[in-house]
């Protein structure tokens, strides 16, 4: 009995909290899209670097060069990045149901405690996003022929359904697009030498730019919300070095302050439960979940 008092004491106090001054409202979600090679990761260091507070969030590569696997009762792990570039007709689906996967697995993370505190603003920047998942990948691997019309509908389809279930959860606020030609992605690519990629060919690069270029510039790519048509974007020029330039390393990261400062934020939500963390050690004692079934810690100052 004391435990649901409690609980809606909480719950009311937690109504209060969003009402006033919900936490939600004042997240930026970005994701910094842009062609393989391009210098994401690279960039995403540096913003990384220079705004400590923020949370930069990683493609997870990782997790598509190691799928864990059961085979004849015994432990196995596959490259599946690997595997999707040596047969591309083979693996593309599978790949884009993986990536698309555990890049909407990522992006429903709860954010780290302590970044609704940041002083300037709390910030969370994904490297690459469940939209580029759909709009440049899975829609170019479609075009290659490597995903058939079949799998290319299923996937749509359960790509819609995602996104229409987890609604705000996943939406962002913004997209930074690093631009460069297709020609400088590549000699990135060779520079870093990633072993997946050897086989990659300027041709797949071209068509990757363009499925950038008419998704977050011409605007002519059929997108499924309209959310996603109203998105602001930053296009940002990397064609020329950034990475050991500090002048055009500042001037690219003043240009992403200035847009984020202009970006309007998800509009609030009303508190529809509240619950003890999950995690020990230090941290938010207590989190609240919004009607869009949104996780946020609950940063209150209870009265008297
Ligand atoms: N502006 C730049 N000028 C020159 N080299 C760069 C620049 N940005 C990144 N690089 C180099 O290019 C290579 C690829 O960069 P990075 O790994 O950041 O690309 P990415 O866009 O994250 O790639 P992916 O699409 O595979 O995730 C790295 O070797 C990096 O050091
Ligand atoms: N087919 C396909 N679909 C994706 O959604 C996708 N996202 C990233 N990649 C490839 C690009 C780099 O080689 C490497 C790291 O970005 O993984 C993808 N490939």
């Amino acid at each position: 009995m004391t435990g649901i008092i409690q609980r809606l004491l909480l719950l009311s106090a937690a109504h209060r909290w969003a009402r006033n001054q919900s936490t939600c409202a004042q997240i930026k979600r970005v994701s910094i899209e842009g062609n393989i090679a391009v210098g994401k990761s690279t960039f995403a260091r540096l913003l990384q670097e220079s705004n400590p507070d923020w949370e930069v969030i990683t493609e997870p590569v990782s997790k598509w060069q190691n799928v864990d696997h059961e085979t004849q009762s015994q432990h196995s792990s596959s490259n599946l990045l690997q595997m999707m570039y040596e047969d591309p007709k083979r693996w593309s689906y599978t790949f884009q149901s993986f990536s698309c996967l555990s890049r909407l697995r990522t992006q429903l993370q709860p954010i780290t405690p302590m970044l609704p505190q940041a002083p300037k603003g709390a910030v969370q920047v994904y490297e690459r996003s469940v939209y580029s998942d759909r709009y440049v990948f899975a829609l170019n691997m479609f075009k290659l022929g490597f995903i058939n019309s079949v799998e290319w509908a299923v996937y749509q389809e359960y790509h819609s359904f995602l996104l229409q279930q987890f609604g705000h959860r996943v939406e962002l606020e913004g997209i930074i697009y690093l631009r460069a030609s297709p020609q400088t992605c590549l000699g990135r690519l060779q520079k870093r030498a990633r072993e997946e990629e050897q086989q990659l060919e300027l041709h797949y690069l071209q068509m990757l730019h363009q499925r950038h270029e008419d998704w977050l510039l011409n605007r002519t790519t059929p997108v499924h919300s309209a959310h996603l048509l109203k998105l602001p974007v930053l296009v940002l020029d990397t064609e020329g070095e950034f990475e050991r330039n500090p002048e055009v390393r500042v001037h690219l990261i003043s240009k992403v302050h200035l847009s984020l400062d202009s970006l309007t934020v998800n509009s609030n939500q009303k508190v529809t439960d509240v619950f003890a963390s999950p995690a020990t050690g230090p941290g938010f004692p207590l989190w609240v979940v919004t009607e869009d079934h949104s996780r946020f810690p609950l940063l209150l100052k209870m009265k008297g």
